[in-house]
């Protein structure tokens, strides 16, 4: 997969031509050729924009309700909505899927949104800079089939943010890195090229970064709450308390997660390689095809280091993705597997009692 840093190309939207209530919710046509023009009308198409316990908020052209909850969909999905039936509503494949092990003992995965084009990783020009999990995010990113593009905030309170970008951009040098202060009138113009009428974004980072703060510069009124931050560790508090999808004035959608602290990857392995290409290439030149780049003969990535080609604290966060990625995934196959096994023995179970 090549991908470039550029943003998506206009969908042929000249800027007076009417952005219609589908389009602004999200509506593309990956969506409109899964569903014949009969079918538009007995069963509309609306994109799942709260997520509730009690149900799902959906939004189409002229429709706003609630529908039960289910385990399959999340927020940023569409649904056919069934109108007798609405737990029967179609659920239409997803152009992106940003997913995650849920947290504690349960090891399933959880979903977390549905078709953003583009996810901004939003970090701090202070001591939230993290390269290692920016690595991740984009990683994720990558895995979900989501354009990342890294955003440095509070670019303001900062004597230089001139380290910050450089490190930023020695990423990847397939991710676009934006510098700003999210409190100004600079982010509706810095990120005009990815918030178009039709695409949805999302901004991802630690608490206090300026999420909310962003989402609230592009719209006209103020969606999303803000709240003060302790200056002493650049942490903020957590001031969202559900996912929802905001729709801009400009008939682009906003996706508002809640912050996402602990970001664990799953099922991430094409992801981690996408950041890690030049390492991933290389790899494919050792000896041995299983190897781990520690001590084995006729390593290549071990040679690279030794020449000094490689950077080793950049190596070792590397084989750390690498080790985690395959740790959730085999807990994941393993469970999976479990689930098999229990269903098997139910059928069996049931089918003895009805001998
Ligand atoms: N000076 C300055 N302050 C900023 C900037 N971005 C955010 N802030 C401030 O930082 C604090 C936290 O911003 P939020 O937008 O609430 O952060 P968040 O990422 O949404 O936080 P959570 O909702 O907890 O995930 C607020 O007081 C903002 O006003 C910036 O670029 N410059
Ligand atoms: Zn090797």
């Amino acid at each position: 997969m090549t991908r470039d840093a550029t943003p998506p190309a206009g969908n042929g939207e000249s800027p007076v031509q009417q952005v219609t209530p589908l389009k602004s919710l999200g509506w593309q046509n990956v969506f409109a050729q899964q569903i014949s023009v009969d079918d538009m009308h007995a069963t509309p198409p609306v994109r799942v924009t709260e997520v509730h316990r009690s149900g799902l908020r959906v939004l189409g052209e002229g429709i706003d309700m609630m529908v039960p909850p289910r385990a399959d969909a999340t927020v940023g999905d569409w649904l056919l909505l069934d109108y007798n039936l609405p737990s029967a509503s179609q659920l239409l494949e997803r152009k992106s899927l940003i997913k995650r092990r849920a947290a504690g003992h349960d090891r399933s995965v959880q979903l977390i949104a549905a078709n953003i084009d583009t996810a901004f990783i939003v970090t701090s020009c202070n001591l939230d800079f993290n390269v290692a999990r920016l690595e991740r995010y984009i990683a994720l990113a990558f895995d979900a089939g989501v354009t990342p593009v890294i955003l440095l905030t509070k670019s303001d309170l900062c004597d230089d943010p001139a380290p910050y970008i450089t490190d930023a951009e020695a990423i990847s040098a397939d991710v676009a890195v934006l510098t700003l202060n999210a409190k100004s009138d600079e982010p509706a113009s810095k990120l005009a090229p990815w918030c178009k009428p039709g695409q949805t974004i999302a901004f991802l980072g630690s608490s206090g970064v300026g999420k909310s703060t962003l989402t609230n510069a592009l719209s006209v009124s103020e969606v999303a709450a803000t709240q003060a931050i302790r200056e002493d560790d650049a942490k903020g508090r957590h001031t969202t308390s559900h996912r929802q999808l905001h729709i801009l004035p400009n008939g682009c959608a906003v996706l508002d997660t809640p912050g996402v602290r602990e970001l664990q990857l799953t099922d991430a392995e094409e992801g981690v390689a996408e950041v890690f290409s030049d390492l991933d290439d290389l790899s494919t030149q050792c000896r041995f095809n299983d190897c781990r780049h520690t001590s084995e003969p006729g390593c290549a990535i071990l040679a690279a280091l030794e020449r000094g080609d490689i950077d080793e604290a950049r190596l070792s966060r590397w084989r750390k993705l690498v080790a985690e990625d395959q740790h959730n995934t085999a807990s994941l196959a393993q469970r999976r597997s479990k689930d098999k096994a229990f269903g098997k023995m139910v059928k069996q179970a049931k089918k003895l009692k009805s001998k």
